[in-house]
């Protein structure tokens, strides 16, 4: 399993890369769950990564603004993100899901250096109003998306096992996996929540509170990544 990180800014990117992240995932935080980095940001953490892991970038929560968030993905790619993630905040029908996706893996897809699409909808669905992430993996594939993601909409410390079980979450990869999609699994997980990911086996997990040592607002510890990364190996 991979394990992704979403670091704020270089410092806390370096933390993550000692620490054994798979993957370098630039958000920020003020601007939501999954809120957008400026592009000099990207382009920073890309360049102080080196090369040596691939970066994600977080393209919003998002409602149904379709043609923003195709420009969002190619302005992510073109300050070289390898991953784009959109999150389908304020989407409440497969439709508006299915327009949101196919409109960015149209917009990325003659990129020269083309990024994977991340379709991330959100375990505490019912709360926000929006749409199930049981649907994602079917619409995922009809547009075209690479990988589909579940994570919590609301950061306040109440995490995505709460919102969904263990069949629910194993359903959605499977599914995924029918669908010719990789996943990835985040929303507060915390140690405790290990063991039931591994029996989930998403492609990849997401964090950052667990490796802030509980308190998203804080930084990456390095320490903390690589306990994490040895506990799913
Ligand atoms: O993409 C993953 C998210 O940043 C997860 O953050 P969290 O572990 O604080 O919920």
């Amino acid at each position: 399993m991979k394990l992704l990180v979403s670091p704020i800014n270089n410092e806390e990117a370096i933390s993550a890369l000692k620490g054994g992240a798979d993957i370098i995932d630039v958000k920020n935080p003020k601007e939501g769950s999954l809120g957008a980095n400026f592009p000099g940001v990207i382009k920073a953490v890309k360049d102080a990564v080196g090369g040596q892991k691939p970066i994600s970038a977080a393209l919003g929560d998002f409602n149904y603004k379709p043609g923003t968030a195709a420009l969002a993905a190619y302005g992510a790619a073109a300050a070289g993100a390898d991953y784009v993630k959109i999150g389908l905040y304020d989407i409440q029908t497969e439709e508006q899901a299915y327009e949101m996706l196919a409109g960015i893996t149209e917009a990325v897809r003659t990129m020269d250096n083309v990024p994977k699409v991340v379709a991330c909808a959100y375990s505490d669905y019912a709360r926000i109003n929006s749409i199930d992430p049981a649907l994602l993996p079917a619409i995922g594939a009809k547009a075209g998306v690479d990988l589909v993601m579940v994570d919590t909409g609301v950061k306040d410390g109440r995490s995505t096992f709460e919102f969904l079980n263990e069949a629910h979450l194993k359903d959605f990869v499977e599914k995924a996996h029918a669908n010719g999609l990789e996943t990835a699994l985040a929303g507060s997980i915390k140690f405790d929540d290990i063991e039931a990911i591994k029996d989930i086996k998403p492609d990849i997990l997401g964090v950052r509170g667990i490796v802030c040592g509980g308190d998203r607002s804080t930084s990456i510890k390095q320490e903390l990544v690589e306990q994490l990364r040895a506990r799913l190996s």
